[in-house]
């Protein structure tokens, strides 16, 4: 008995964990100047967590999502999205794999300027080689989904910023990553319309499954937050589950 649920768990080790850092660190510097941005750090996160990186200004805590996206390399250690070693690869795998398994939502909206709301959210998609019919489809519904369906064919400057950060959030579900990576994503939106925002992302992880994290000061990330995961000086001082 013991022996086959053995077998069990092993058959899909990753099943309740999306992803994963061991002894993760990044370094700044050396001899005096040396800075331990991160230092070790290792975490895992199970599937649908609404997890929130908090600490204070210079703890790690971009440094630490940076390091999840593959959007930087490590000092040492690892990090792993669904058992792969994502800092293991370089150049076109790791770009092909973080457009395939990686929601990417940033402080500054990072939209492209001169397409759609629609076209925005089309891209990833275009890369990926989706059907146009699928394509269409997917982009109405998330856009729907957003409360944007009316602004499709509007560009971004022709948006608010709350706007354009729903884009953003659209643009980031709607090629179905395993995980959205947030970093700081109310920080430029007022209290009432980051509040609205944080409502539709924290309902599309009730009802969609979408595991978020966050790295943030905003208080209003942290009473929704599924668990709270505090830095200091480039480790992890605290991780509480709430949820
Ligand atoms: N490119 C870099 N070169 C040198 N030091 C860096 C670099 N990037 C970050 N650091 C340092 O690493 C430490 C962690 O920075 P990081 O931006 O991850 O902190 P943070 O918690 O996100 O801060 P904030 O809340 O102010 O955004 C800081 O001491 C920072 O100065």
């Amino acid at each position: 008995m013991q022996a086959s649920i053995q077998r069990k768990a092993s058959a899909d080790p990753t099943a309740d964990v999306v992803f994963e850092t061991r002894e993760l660190s990044r370094h700044y510097g050396s001899g005096d100047t040396l800075v331990k941005a991160l230092d070790q750090v290792s975490l895992t996160i199970a599937p649908r967590e609404f997890t929130a990186i908090v600490g204070p200004s210079g703890s790690g805590k971009s440094t630490l999502l940076q390091l999840m996206g593959g959007l930087e390399a490590p000092t040492a250690g690892e990090v792993y999205l669904r058992g792969q070693a994502i800092s293991a690869m370089s150049g076109r795998d790791l770009s092909d794999f973080r457009r395939d398994h990686i929601g990417f939502i940033f402080q500054a909206y990072n939209l492209i300027p001169v397409l759609t709301a629609a076209e925005n959210c089309e891209y990833i998609m275009l890369l990926q080689g989706v059907p146009k019919a699928e394509r269409q489809a997917r982009v109405d519904s998330m856009l729907n989904r957003v409360g944007l369906s009316g602004k499709a064919d509007r560009r971004p400057a022709q948006l608010s910023g709350g706007q354009q950060q729903r884009v953003a959030v659209a643009r980031a579900m709607v090629s179905q990553p395993d995980i959205i990576l947030a970093d700081e994503p109310t920080a430029n939106l007022d209290s009432q319309t980051g509040s609205d925002l944080l409502d539709m992302m924290h309902e599309l992880n009730r009802r969609e499954g979408m595991t978020f994290v966050f790295s943030t000061h905003d208080p209003m990330i942290m009473e929704r937050a599924s668990r709270l995961i505090q830095l200091r000086d480039g480790r992890i001082e605290s991780d509480e589950v709430r949820a």
